[in-house]
């Protein structure tokens, strides 16, 4: 088992604990369960849907990365697949307060990232902040994304963000998680470009056209595309580089030992990710940014 587990799989009911115990034994467990898993996880531990969601939390909260705050949030997004995705919240230190990830973003992003196409729920163990609420109303669910927080009974995200402000304020029709391909193409034949214009193309930046994906290569090898995703608020925007990140590190792997990454951008982009990027994959002691433009 991967050695963040450890302490809140030991927490859980033990029903619980003996239903996953095959599926965390390993090292390499994603962070994410499949809907046939969630189904045999209903039948042994008897909870439902909603209730097992709460129970995972703990697992989910494990993944944070908190050196400031040591404040751990825990989120499990379900896909319309029946998918469950973890989410946690990540702090770079070194870098500044913009640079967090909220366990919204994180359990989002994850879903996305991992081809989901639209979300049915989520569920936290603390209330979503304004930023998360304006997020996650970037969503192609809309107002119907249903809230699930310890305590309260399910509501939804309409109903925690009331006269919203969102993409059809600004006339925009497609929204976070709706499948696109942008169609942008390189000479750069590398597997970690390929990757990265991937993200590119599959990037959420209808506001500023300015389209752009990271990908980064982990310690053990492995690649992990990050695409933008703009919000209708601007300052809610999620960069490429945390999108990447939110799948390096719910994938087991360490976000300080980044060997490299390519950053792909239009060029002479309204909005660029180039500065911020460097600073932080600096702040997380990886200098070998490559910068490509389209
Ligand atoms: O909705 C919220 C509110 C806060 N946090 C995180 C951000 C930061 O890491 C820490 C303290 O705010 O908690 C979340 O993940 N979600
Ligand atoms: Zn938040």
């Amino acid at each position: 088992m991967h050695i963040r587990f450890i302490d809140a799989f030991a927490s859980l009911p033990a029903l619980l604990q003996s239903a996953l115990e095959p599926i965390l034994r390993h090292d390499d467990f994603p962070a994410m369960l499949t809907a046939q898993q969630v189904s045999q996880l209903r039948l042994e531990t008897g909870l439902d849907d909603t209730a097992l969601a709460f129970a995972l939390l703990p697992l989910a909260a494990a993944c944070s990365l908190t050196p400031i705050s040591h404040f751990h949030v825990g989120a499990v997004a379900r896909g319309i697949s029946g998918n469950l995705y973890f989410g946690a919240n990540m702090e770079f230190s070194g870098a500044s307060m913009q640079q967090t990830v909220h366990a919204e973003q994180s359990a989002v992003t994850h879903a996305w990232l991992r081809g989901e196409t639209r979300l049915a729920s989520i569920t936290v163990n603390y209330t979503p902040c304004g930023h998360c609420r304006q997020f996650m109303n970037e969503l192609n669910s809309g107002s119907e994304l249903a809230i699930h927080l310890p305590d309260r009974a399910v509501a939804s995200l309409g109903e925690y963000l009331p006269y919203s402000f969102g993409p059809q304020d600004l006339d925009i029709a497609t929204l976070l998680m709706d499948k696109v391909d942008h169609g942008y193409q390189t000479s750069a034949s590398d597997a970690l470009s390929q990757q990265a214009l991937a993200a590119c193309n599959q990037s959420h930046a209808p506001y500023s056209q300015s389209h752009s994906g990271i990908a980064l290569e982990s310690d053990s090898g492995k690649i992990y595309g990050g695409p933008y995703a703009e919000n209708a608020a601007f300052n809610p925007s999620l960069p490429p580089l945390q999108a990447a990140l939110i799948l390096l590190n719910l994938s087991g792997e360490d976000c300080l030992k980044i060997r490299r990454a390519v950053l792909i951008e239009r060029s002479d982009p309204l909005v660029s990710q180039l500065d911020a990027t460097r600073a932080t994959l600096s702040a997380l002691g990886c200098q070998q940014l490559q910068h490509i433009s389209l």
